[in-house]
């Protein structure tokens, strides 16, 4: 049997299982918990802990077809701008609400499109959040950037209000491949954005590709990871495209009979991986890739990588307050997710509430799991006397799960005293093996497939 003949006798291309950037995962988040849990929450903060802040922006002037993310299309700047006025009201509601003295460690714009924001509105929005929650001393700054929607007027915009990080969109280069997911991105206009942000002082860069597409071939994503490695990034995500026409409706666009199968997404993703390490790239957790001075690689090697709702981080901040439509925040008693609708965020922040509509409250053993899986997705290594040391002899209670996963996926995994950990060759099935410590894996959410 070749590799890909065992990982698929164990299930690999038949899961759907999540991607676990939280635990438990959005779907299992219940009505019960909203607002009223959110502002008590909020107000006993503890102010001398700094918080993460993300900012969702669910705006794009196109709307790509492979896209998953929570956006809505706009031609013109009016609902962004009333959006832009709820932010402001929600900034202040808060403001009411946590306690004095609280800084913002780190600041993230996500999207959508946060570089819709012309440079007037990004100082408005910029200045609102930091007048609320200041910045610690060493905070950082990262933004989600679309090179087809920013120029340099808005780069420096960003720059000014302190943006050290950028994320930009690739996905991929093929002119093919573009076409099929209805997002034409030039090279040359990718690398002009990317000269831009370094002009701009911006050093630490990633790029997000994705391997499964239509119309994707090897040789088709060779050539995007020769024009990638030109860009010369910090880090590199590579995602498995998670094709959910059920809850991405723009996703019935994509011409499902040009998707690779999994056979060939498994080889996509092979190969990708290969070509990043062959350039000195360090592979981290399950779909990132960073240079070896890196703060990403740095934490990866200490121990200290993180998983949250935007993939793998060195954010050590416990707290992350999440501010605009669809965003969730991560509290220190549970996780509340503001209505997802633009419309119905809108409704509650004007109703002079917060905007928290599902969330979780976390039970002891709730925060166990979510360690034991964090450890898997993050180090591939379930670090077996840590978890005791922070959790006490209720992490004991998982030792049936680890002599359950040694039995089913053997070879790919070493289990001892100390240690259950995934090998190299067993890194395809983290997120199913990740998922036997999930207590809610039954509960219905449909989710894309692990490979
Ligand atoms: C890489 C960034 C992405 C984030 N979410 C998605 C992508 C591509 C898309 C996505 N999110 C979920 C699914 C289905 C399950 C799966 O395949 O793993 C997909 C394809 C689950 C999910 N994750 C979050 C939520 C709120 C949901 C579903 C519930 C819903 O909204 O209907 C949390 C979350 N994930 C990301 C963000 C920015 C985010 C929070 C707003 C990243
Ligand atoms: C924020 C990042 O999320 C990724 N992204 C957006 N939609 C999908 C999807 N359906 N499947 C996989 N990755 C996706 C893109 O790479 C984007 O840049
Ligand atoms: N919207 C931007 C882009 O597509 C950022 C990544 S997707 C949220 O390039
Ligand atoms: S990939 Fe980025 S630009 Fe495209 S629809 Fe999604 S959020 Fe918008």
């Amino acid at each position: 049997m070749t590799q890909m003949q065992r990982l698929e006798s164990l299930g690999l291309f038949d899961a759907r299982v999540p991607r676990y950037t939280s635990y438990p995962t959005a779907p299992v988040f219940s009505t019960d918990t909203g607002s009223p849990f959110q502002t008590e929450q909020l107000s006993n903060l503890d102010p001398a802990q700094p918080v993460s802040v993300y900012v969702h922006i669910p705006f794009c002037e196109r709307l790509c077809w492979f896209c998953a993310c929570r956006t809505q299309g706009t031609k013109t700047l009016s609902p962004v701008e009333s959006y832009l006025e709820t932010l402001e009201a929600e900034l202040a509601l808060i403001r009411s609400i946590l306690p004095r003295g609280l800084r913002m460690g780190r600041l993230h714009w996500g999207g959508g499109t946060p570089t819709i924001l012309p440079p007037q509105m990004i100082h408005r929005l910029a200045q609102a959040v930091k007048s609320v929650i200041p910045p610690s001393e060493d905070w950082e700054f990262s933004v989600e950037i679309d090179p087809t929607m920013v120029d340099r007027d808005k780069i420096a915009a960003l720059a000014a209000e302190g943006m050290n990080r950028a994320s930009i969109g690739i996905q991929d280069f093929d002119p093919l491949v573009q076409a099929s997911i209805g997002r034409i991105q030039p090279f040359d206009v990718t690398r002009d954005c990317v000269n831009d942000l370094r002009e701009a002082g911006v050093n630490s860069l990633n790029t997000d590709l994705v391997y499964g597409l239509p119309h994707q071939t090897e040789a088709r994503l060779i050539d995007t990871v020769d024009k990638v490695r030109i860009l010369a990034p910090d880090r590199i995500a590579l995602f498995g495209y998670a094709h959910v026409p059920w809850m991405s409706k723009r996703q019935k666009l994509i011409d499902e009979t040009a998707l690779p199968d999994e056979r060939a997404r498994y080889r996509l993703a092979e190969t990708a991986a290969s070509l990043f390490s062959e350039s000195g790239f360090t592979p981290i957790g399950i779909d990132h890739f960073a240079r070896p001075a890196d703060e990403l690689c740095q934490a990866a090697w200490s121990g200290r990588l993180r998983r949250n709702f935007q993939g793998y981080t060195a954010d050590h901040c416990p707290v992350l307050i999440g501010l605009g439509a669809s965003s969730i925040s991560r509290l220190p008693g549970g996780y509340v997710q503001n209505a997802p609708a633009t419309a119905a965020y809108t409704q509650r922040i004007d109703a002079g509430k917060l905007a928290g509509s599902r969330g979780h409250v976390f039970s002891p053993e709730d925060l166990l799991r979510a360690r034991a899986i964090e450890m898997l997705m993050c180090d591939m290594t379930l670090n077996i006397p840590a978890l005791e040391a922070e959790f006490g002899p209720p992490a004991a209670g998982l030792a049936p799960i680890h002599r359950q996963i040694a039995n089913r996926f053997g070879a790919f995994v070493d289990l001892g005293d100390n240690a259950l950990s995934i090998r190299r060759s067993g890194r395809p099935l983290t997120r199913i093996i990740a998922s036997a410590y999930d207590a809610y894996s039954e509960a219905g959410a449909h989710y894309s497939q692990a490979s």
